[in-house]
């Protein structure tokens, strides 16, 4: 049996990038960027007028003017339209350029704009600007031209997105999603379609960690396969040919019926570990294909699973998908309540986590029925890690903790 150190070092040791491909940018969401993607122009890329009202020459208010007659009226879209008389103003619109020979944009709620005998029309100010450059986004103020704006490894969120779109990229770079195999097994299961017997479960595990692959940016398909050697035997090895993870649950500890870890070596796969100093998780095989999948073959109980899930193979993902390898690491947070822990194992303790005045991260123990509890994931954020060699934790003490909720 291995300590969690070694397999974290085992499992990370078989990361390697996935080649990129360039996807439409409505496809990109949720993919980790493999390009860098640069300003096309200035931010803003025009001196960008922020309120509708009139532009002025600032230099005319500084002299004690009040009233300006209007030239023209320019709109967001049209070309500007240079003012002629340095006394006179502009109408404008929010996100029109500012005309040239105007400085100072005054909004209409601080006007009073009237129409003359001669029809010419005259704006009064109410309240005077206070310098050039009122209500007006100078271009290049944000970021100059080939400014870096999302270097390669960003995950493209909506922000992403939108700054993507304004410099034009129709299409990104984006690494491959990792294509990986969700595999139940066990005979006691049913689809969950299906109304089980009193000696059946629905294969929840296989749907939750559908989700999870999902949410790390990777591509599931669901698999199941039957306590049967002969079924594993024909079924497994076209996986591990035809995807980057094959992602198991159930059938790898001791029972009678546990023929995973020699099936999954009869297939071809190289064992990296089997069994490690943990709890819950216990029972947790490792391995590689040589055709390339990663084998992660997670105890069945479904705590033990989801936990595992997000320990190992979570980071692993995410890991894939960025130009060069680099893990997510837990946080620091404040245990909210002794906790003792006597097994010589690393316990991944499920809590619940909030943020305490001074800005800290809590961490509370959630009740749980052991790893066979499914549903106290639901109040929990994430687990912390008790070390392995220590039984007695206190309330205050400071540990990691792996999030997979709220981040
Ligand atoms: N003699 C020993 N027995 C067990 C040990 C041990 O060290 N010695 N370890 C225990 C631990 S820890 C765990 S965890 C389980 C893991 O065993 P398996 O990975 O072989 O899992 P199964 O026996 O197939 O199933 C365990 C449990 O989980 C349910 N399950 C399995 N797959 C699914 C699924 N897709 N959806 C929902 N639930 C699932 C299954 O019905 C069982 O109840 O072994 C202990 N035993
Ligand atoms: O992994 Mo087992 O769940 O320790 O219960």
């Amino acid at each position: 049996m291995i300590s969690v150190e070694e397999a974290t070092r085992l499992v990370r040791a078989t990361a390697a990038p996935l080649p990129a491909e360039r996807v439409l940018l409505t496809e990109a969401p949720g993919r980790v960027l493999r390009e860098a993607v640069h300003a096309d122009r200035p931010f803003p890329p025009f001196d960008r007028v922020t309120m509708d009202g009139i532009a002025l020459r600032f230099a005319a208010v500084a002299t004690g003017q009040r009233q300006f007659i209007i030239e023209q009226t320019q709109f967001a879209g049209q070309p500007p339209t240079p003012l002629r008389d340095a006394t006179a103003a502009i109408e404008i619109m929010t996100g029109a350029v500012l005309p040239p020979g105007t400085d100072a944009v005054v909004r209409y709620e601080d006007l009073l704009i009237e129409q003359q005998p001669d029809g010419r029309r005259v704006a009064t100010l109410q309240v005077p600007p206070p310098a050039a450059g009122h209500n007006v986004h100078r271009r290049g103020s944000d970021h100059p031209a080939e400014a870096l704006l999302l270097p390669a490894g960003t995950v493209l969120g909506p922000a992403e997105i939108a700054v993507a779109a304004t410099v034009g990229a129709t299409t990104l770079s984006v690494a491959r999603r990792p294509r990986v195999a969700v595999v139940s097994t066990g005979d006691e299961l049913v689809d969950i379609s299906e109304v089980p017997a009193a000696h059946q479960i629905r294969r929840s595990n296989a749907y939750m960690l559908l989700a999870a692959v999902q949410q790390a940016g990777a591509a599931g398909s669901l698999f199941h396969f039957d306590d049967d050697p002969a079924a594993l035997a024909a079924g497994l090895p076209p996986l591990m040919r035809e995807y980057d993870v094959v992602l198991l649950s159930g059938g790898v500890s001791m029972g009678k019926a546990d023929y995973l870890p020699q099936a999954l070596r009869g297939a071809g796969a190289e064992q990296l570990f089997h069994q490690v100093q943990q709890r819950p998780g216990k029972p947790f095989w490792f391995g590689r294909h040589p055709a390339g999948a990663v084998v992660f073959a997670l105890p069945g109980n479904p705590v033990s699973t989801f936990i595992n899930y997000y320990r190992y193979a979570a980071p692993w993902l995410r890991a894939v998908q960025l130009p060069a390898p680099q893990f997510a690491a837990p946080e620091p947070a404040v245990l909210a309540a002794d906790v003792t822990f006597k097994p010589n194992l690393t316990h991944f303790l499920l809590v619940s986590l909030r943020r305490s005045p001074d800005g800290r991260l809590l961490a509370r123990p959630e009740r749980a029925h052991g790893s066979g509890d499914l549903a106290s994931l639901l109040p929990s954020d994430g687990f912390v890690e008790l070390p392995a060699e220590r039984q007695a934790f206190q309330a205050g003490e400071v540990l990691p903790v792996w999030r997979f909720r709220g981040q």
